[in-house]
């Protein structure tokens, strides 16, 4: 059988080792829901909520899991991007998908993973996120389904991004 990748074929930068993550936003009444991170990879940085995929779980699975588990709520969360995301020193990618709802249910909470805050969508702070946030989140908001990669070096600065979503007609480089 031929195998899926061959590493004399693979785009720079890729391994053939993959790990599947979430990170889901609620927007609402002019607001997103972010949370500040309080440890791992990250730390205080302002994010979605999610986390790693666990065996027998289907990527929305985890995601309503780890909203829950991160911000205390439960939402009908629907999938509008996939992030592949490198960092210099790890030998995966991670596979993100990115999920929103405009509902939830249930009291957000504080938990020792996430301190959330509500932020109006003009008054989001880029500055305190993951360098390519800026480029992919206004996609989130205006519900136009992406793809996109992002490669950091070792000390979390973005190097090289791409994002494509279809727009009038078109599919284009963000
Ligand atoms: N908003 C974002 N923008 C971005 O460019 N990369 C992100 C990102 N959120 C997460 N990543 C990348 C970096 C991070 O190393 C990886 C996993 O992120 P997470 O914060 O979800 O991982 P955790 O290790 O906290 O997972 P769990 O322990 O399962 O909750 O995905």
């Amino acid at each position: 059988m031929t195998p899926a990748t061959s590493y004399d074929d693979l785009p720079p930068g890729i391994t053939d080792q993959t790990r599947y993550y979430t990170n889901a936003y609620i927007v609402r009444d002019g607001r997103i829901l972010l949370g500040r991170k309080k440890r791992g990879i990250g730390l205080n940085y302002y994010n979605g909520f999610g986390g790693k995929v666990e065996v027998g779980e289907s990527s929305v699975q985890a995601a309503r899991r780890e909203l829950e588990e991160e911000a205390g709520i439960t939402a009908p969360l629907v999938q509008v991007g996939t992030l592949l995301f490198t960092k210099e020193g790890i030998e995966w990618t991670f596979h993100i998908n990115i999920y929103r709802a405009e509902e939830y249910e249930g009291e957000i909470v504080e938990t020792e993973e996430m301190r959330p805050e509500w932020f109006p969508i003009d008054q989001i702070p880029y500055g305190q996120m993951w360098g390519s946030d800026k480029y992919w989140l206004p996609l989130v908001l205006s519900k136009k389904p992406f793809i996109g990669r992002t490669d950091f070096d070792a000390d979390n600065n973005l190097k090289k991004w791409w994002f494509g979503h279809e727009y009038d007609g078109g599919v284009v480089s963000a």
